[in-house]
């Protein structure tokens, strides 16, 4: 417990970027234990919180856990400042302007968000400000995991899982702020007219993004900020406690729904609006609950420490999302395809459940992890063969979950280029079989590919086979109102195999350095698919 400190009589600053919260929040605890003039800034410099890359719905989910923060701010007699520049000038400005002495802010521990932070640990050391930063990010702090390891990320999850176990349970959610007695400071003319980026949280709109989806129909709206979060944590407690008492965990992967009320946390903790600390700790003490005193174990939690491992594992590496800089990547010759490639991104591949998943991804911004695996699958090593690296750029303009090491961690698995098994194919779904065990009754095709609606459940995963009479009669030509399939995935499937298997051979004369599963049945954990599920190409 920090208690406030009258003595150190500071004036401090919390500098929001993720963690977007007020609950377990050890950096605002630590800027308002000493602090005489309190302020909250973000700062819109083009890339914080994800802002380089993009799309109406990550941004309006952005916007709003702002808005979040600020009315929580407003109902303690303050604001939050929405400021515009460079980090580092916005900070030395304020220590001439209001003698700014101590800055607080979250680990943002990937390599991307560096320079910004190098810049200003530099700054503050140069002008005499002190600089804290807490890790509250991550379950654990990674350069502790990576150090435990012995100065290396841990290559496999099973090791990254060992190396936790001998650091201990990750710790709990610190206690909340007392707002009693913080005095907010105001900020002076000259500094709000020079930085001030606006005076209320604007729309996306205000930023040149506008919503192009509105005209095809309903959507499913994630609303962005603490508060909804913690709302939303209460029904999503609810699910797990009825999945605990029925016998099962990890209920949001093992019964997909792909179009059921949405239970997913993953933007709130990717903008840090939920606390993963708080999420962890409340699934455990509820399966403790469940099941009596501590018989919980990781496996409960077991995407939150995937989504650990792949945060770890980008920390030293500034090239973990691209292809050929990335020591751990393996160089495949994908090919380029932009006609492919289009048609992938529109929902134009002739394959219904695909373009389902797709389309939605462009509307809403969110898509079930299973999906997400078909269509990662789809345009890489199961059909199209093209390279991860355009699916990632696309996946971070869209998601409104986006997070770079998770994003390219994921991508770079699914398509066997790290972390997957070297180059192994064994594990491929068919875009018509998955997308059938996921979606028997068609539902999720029809809403997101209304051209299909008509079309009875024996055609609708494979429109193609239906007979010209039938097509017409459900008011939908394939080639015509609804395309052709690009590929014909029994082909692509078993030529990308022979592909497989001769880059295999050639690098087995001297085997990259490459991060792989520990074992087969991990990999099927990790994808969600069953035996069932997996493609037998011959
Ligand atoms: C190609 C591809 C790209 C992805 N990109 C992202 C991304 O940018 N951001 C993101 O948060 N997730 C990403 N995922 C992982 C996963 O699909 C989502 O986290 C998941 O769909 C969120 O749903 P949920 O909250 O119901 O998951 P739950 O099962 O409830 O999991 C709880 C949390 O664990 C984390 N998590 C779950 N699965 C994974 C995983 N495979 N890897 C890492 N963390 C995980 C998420 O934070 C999630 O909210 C990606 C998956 C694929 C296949």
């Amino acid at each position: 417990m920090r208690s406030r400190n009258p003595n150190e009589n500071k004036v401090t600053l919390l500098w929001f970027r993720h963690g977007l919260r007020l609950h377990d929040n050890p950096a605002l605890l630590e800027a308002l234990r000493c602090s005489k003039e309190f302020y909250a800034v973000f700062i819109f410099d083009g890339e914080s919180a994800g802002t380089r890359v993009i799309g109406h719905n990550r941004l309006k989910f952005l916007l709003e856990s702002l808005s979040d923060i600020n009315s929580q701010l407003q109902s303690h007699g303050g604001k939050l400042y929405l400021l515009n520049g460079k980090p580092f000038e916005i900070f030395k400005t304020l220590k001439e302007e209001v003698g700014l002495q101590k800055i607080c802010f979250e680990q943002d521990c990937e390599p991307i968000w560096k320079e910004r932070d190098d810049s200003v640990k530099d700054l503050c050391q140069e002008i005499g400000i002190e600089c804290v930063e807490e890790v509250s990010h991550t379950l654990w702090d990674p350069r502790v995991v990576i150090e435990t390891n012995g100065g290396i990320p841990p290559l496999t999850y099973q090791m990254f899982l060992h190396t936790v176990a001998a650091i201990g349970p990750p710790p709990r959610p610190v206690q909340d702020a007392d707002w009693t007695g913080v005095n907010f400071g105001i900020l002076p003319k000259k500094v709000v007219d020079k930085f001030e980026a606006f005076t209320s949280v604007p729309s996306p709109e205000e930023f040149g993004l506008v919503d192009n989806t509105k005209s095809k129909g309903p959507k499913v709206r994630w609303i962005g900020g603490e508060s909804n979060a913690l709302k939303n944590l209460s029904f999503r407690l609810e699910v797990e406690n009825n999945a605990f008492c029925n016998g099962i965990y990890l209920p949001n992967q093992v019964n997909p729904d792909l179009i059921g009320p949405p239970t997913s946390q993953s933007a709130a903790l990717s903008f840090g609006c939920l606390s993963v600390r708080k999420f962890y700790w409340a699934i455990h003490d509820l399966f403790n609950q469940v099941y009596g005193e501590n018989l919980s174990n990781e496996s409960i939690t077991g995407q939150l420490i995937w989504r650990e491992y792949f945060y770890t594992m980008s920390v030293d590496n500034p090239f973990y999302a691209e292809m050929k800089r990335n020591p751990i990547c393996l160089d495949i010759p994908w090919h380029e395809d932009q006609e492919n490639l289009e048609s992938w991104k529109q929902g134009k591949t002739g394959y219904p459940f695909i373009d389902a998943a797709m389309r939605q991804l462009v509307q809403e911004g969110w898509v079930h992890h299973a999906a997400r695996n078909a269509v990662a699958f789809f345009l890489t090593r199961g059909d199209l063969w093209i390279s991860w690296e355009h699916g990632l750029a696309f996946f971070l303009y869209y998601l409104i979950d986006a997070d770079w090491s998770v994003c390219a961690g994921n991508w770079m698995w699914v398509s066997s280029s790290a972390f997957e098994k070297l180059l192994d194919c064994s594990q491929c779904v068919s875009p018509v079989s998955y997308g059938r065990r996921l979606d028997p009754c068609g539902i999720y095709i029809k809403k997101y590919v209304p051209e299909l609606s008509r079309f009875p459940i024996e055609y609708l995963h494979e429109p193609w086979k239906a007979s010209l009479e039938l097509q017409q009669s459900c008011g939908c030509i394939i080639g015509r109102d609804y395309p052709e399939r690009i590929v014909d995935h029994n082909v692509a499937s078993l030529r990308n195999r022979k592909y497989m298997e001769d880059i295999c051979l050639s690098l087995m004369i001297s085997p990259p350095k490459h991060c792989c599963p520990s074992d087969e049945e991990e990999t099927r954990r990790f994808l969600m698919i069953t035996q069932e599920d997996v493609d037998h190409i011959h």
